[in-house]
């Protein structure tokens, strides 16, 4: 069993207090807060916002640690296509996309699923795309300490689609390299293996 945290239960006080707030906001916008459609919502709201923001204390390199593996492979490890949610700490509306994350080992391999639940402890805050992405990229240098990390994201903004600006199409795509990736010959493979479909 692993021994760091999930995301278990919701801490009653915390939610408590969100219900009001989130029971003032509806009435501020103009609902009816006891309309049946609407009665559960301040709490509905409440816990949902705890689930999205979950990452703050949740430990990302004690995750990695918990599945080290010491393995003599020297070769790129790449794992493509994590799709991820997270909310800009600008607006609190959701971003969403794709993260492609590769390392290669120094000595010790981890845990596929590690990389993910890694991901999500990070996007599970209020972030911004390009501090997501390094959070993402320092802590498995940190912690795994591989010959070169890389990390992509590719990710679409609803504080752009919805409101504001109102651009539907456009993608926003954030990278960091470390180590190895530094290269410009590892970059590229990399680059080139999470856009083919044989990666
Ligand atoms: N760099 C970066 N900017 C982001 C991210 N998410 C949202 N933003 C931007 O944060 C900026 C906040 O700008 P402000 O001018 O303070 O906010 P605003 O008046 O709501 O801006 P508009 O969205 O242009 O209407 C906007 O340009 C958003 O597009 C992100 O992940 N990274
Ligand atoms: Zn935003």
């Amino acid at each position: 069993m692993a021994s760091y945290k999930f995301f278990e239960e919701y801490d009653h006080h915390v939610t408590d207090d969100l219900k009001k707030n989130y029971a003032d906001i509806l009435e501020r916008v103009g609902e009816d807060i006891s309309r049946e459609g609407i009665l559960k919502t301040p709490e509905r709201a409440a816990k949902a916002i705890q689930f999205l923001t979950s990452g703050h204390c949740q430990d990302p390199e004690q995750i990695l640690k918990s599945a080290m593996f010491a393995e003599d492979y020297n070769d790129m490890v790449i794992i493509k296509d994590v799709e991820l949610y997270s909310l800009c700490e600008h607006h609190m509306l959701p971003f969403f996309g794709k993260a492609h994350i590769a390392y290669i080992p120094n000595g010790h391999i981890v845990g596929l699923s590690k990389i993910p639940r890694v991901v999500d402890v990070f996007a599970r805050r209020l972030q911004v795309q390009e501090r997501l992405t390094h959070d993402i990229l320092e802590c498995i240098n940190h912690t795994l300490k591989p010959k070169g990390v890389a990390v992509v994201i590719e990710a679409a903004h609803m504080c752009m689609m919805m409101r504001g600006v109102q651009k539907q199409n456009s993608l926003t795509t954030t990278s960091g390299f470390r180590g190895q990736f530094e290269k410009i010959e590892t970059r590229n493979e990399f680059l080139k293996l999470i856009s083919s479909d044989l990666s």
